[in-house]
């Protein structure tokens, strides 16, 4: 289903020959990876928000001008994985779905979509999402609150300090898994696996569960392990240094990483580290889009998902491009008339945040993004 960003061009860019298709991939050779290529706009460094999206020409309303199918991590949360596909995310006003598929926790629309994102997880993935299924069933209920936005975010230093807090007991629990896996005969170096070992193992197995966070650790870890070489658009995100939204939150992946290191396929025990956590949480932070309902204004919300070249647009207050989903896809539109140069943004407000006053407007946007708009409309204290 990932499709290159250059072939997503084409698709968009109908009238683009190949040659010019060709001499805008190497004009945009110093671009991130992942970062979406048109001849309709280029990317762009600003002064005060990062790198941003720009009009290369005159574009009517209603152009199409981005396809963003290169879906990376995603959260379905746990509460609604009944009623939304875990493939393509379609939704039947809270209907449960016909096809639920318990070894994983998902539930389809149809055969294809199971088929599709038993293809897409690979085997290995099926056999993440069936450990994960088998340590939370029935245990749901522990599902952690909603995140406040007002509680203090843990600083750097704190951060750094509780993933060393469960260094020595993911240590423990890797050797406690050596035994599931042949021993070279003769291969000293291997530490004998003793109670201490197992007790670790056990411990972190009893501890609380947060299905919300193990998912979007699931995810990311079997999209980094199946697409290994897409890593690079991850990283080439905006980043968060400070990504967790509270001291409970960085609790909530301490403890998840301590449940998948005791319970994941051991071919993904690698990409286990405190290091990959936190950089899936560090380039989701600024860049996740919300996986909401396709009606009532999107007032359900399902869950969120990194695609890293729809993570090139800017927000405005006063937005020029209208994104929509569907299904596992983002569109761009352009919501009105354009001129060559002009910033073209989304909007990262709700229509009725949109409403609000300069001050509400910019207080949401820092709490939830950590910005402080620059958007024209700001600037100019509307
Ligand atoms: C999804 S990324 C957008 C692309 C980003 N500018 C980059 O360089 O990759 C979101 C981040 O861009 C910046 N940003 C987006 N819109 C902004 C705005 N209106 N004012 C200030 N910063 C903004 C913020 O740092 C925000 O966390």
């Amino acid at each position: 289903m990932e499709s290159s960003t250059a072939s997503s061009v084409s698709s968009i860019s109908r009238t683009s020959s190949i040659s010019s298709l060709s001499s805008l991939v190497d004009q945009n050779k110093s671009l991130p990876a992942g970062a979406p290529i048109s001849t309709l706009f280029e990317i762009r460094h600003t002064p005060s928000a990062g790198r941003a999206v720009f009009a290369a020409q005159d574009i009517l309303e209603d152009t199409l001008i981005w396809r963003s199918d290169d879906l990376t991590l995603s959260v379905l949360l746990r509460a609604y994985r009944r009623e939304v596909c875990g493939q393509c995310f379609g939704y039947e006003h809270g209907r449960d779905l016909d096809i639920r598929d318990k070894t994983v926790g998902f539930a389809f629309c149809n055969k294809e979509c199971q088929e599709r994102w038993r293809e897409e997880s690979g085997e290995i993935g099926v056999d993440a999402w069936s450990a994960v299924e088998r340590l939370v069933k029935g245990r749901s209920k522990e599902e952690s609150d909603m995140v406040d936005v007002d509680l203090p975010r843990p600083n750097r230093l704190e951060i750094t300090q509780a993933w060393a807090s469960v260094a020595a007991q993911a240590a423990l629990i890797r050797v406690a898994r050596q035994d599931e896996q042949q021993t070279p005969e003769g291969n000293e170096n291997v530490v004998q696996v003793t109670k201490q070992h197992k007790k670790a193992l056990q411990k972190a197995l009893l501890q609380q569960i947060s299905p919300d966070v193990m998912s979007f650790c699931v995810s990311g870890i079997v999209w980094r392990h199946r697409h290994a070489e897409g890593w690079e658009r991850v990283l080439a995100l905006a980043d968060d240094s400070t990504p967790y939204h509270s001291s409970d939150d960085l609790g909530d992946f301490t403890k998840s990483y301590l449940h998948l290191l005791a319970t994941l396929p051991l071919p993904l025990l690698p990409l286990v580290t405190p290091e990959s956590l936190f950089l899936l949480s560090s380039r989701d932070s600024h860049n996740a889009f919300g996986i909401r309902s396709l009606e009532d204004d999107g007032s359900e919300f399902f869950g969120y998902g990194c695609w890293p070249a729809a993570s090139y647009f800017n927000h405005s207050c006063s937005a020029n491009i209208e994104k929509k989903r569907i299904e596992r896809a983002w569109e761009f539109r352009v919501g009105r008339d354009i001129k060559r140069g002009e910033e073209l943004c989304i909007t990262y407000l709700s229509s009725e945040e949109r409403k609000l006053s300069r001050e509400k407007r910019m207080s949401t946007l820092k709490g939830s993004w950590g910005f402080d708009c620059a958007c024209e409309r700001c600037e100019r204290r509307l």
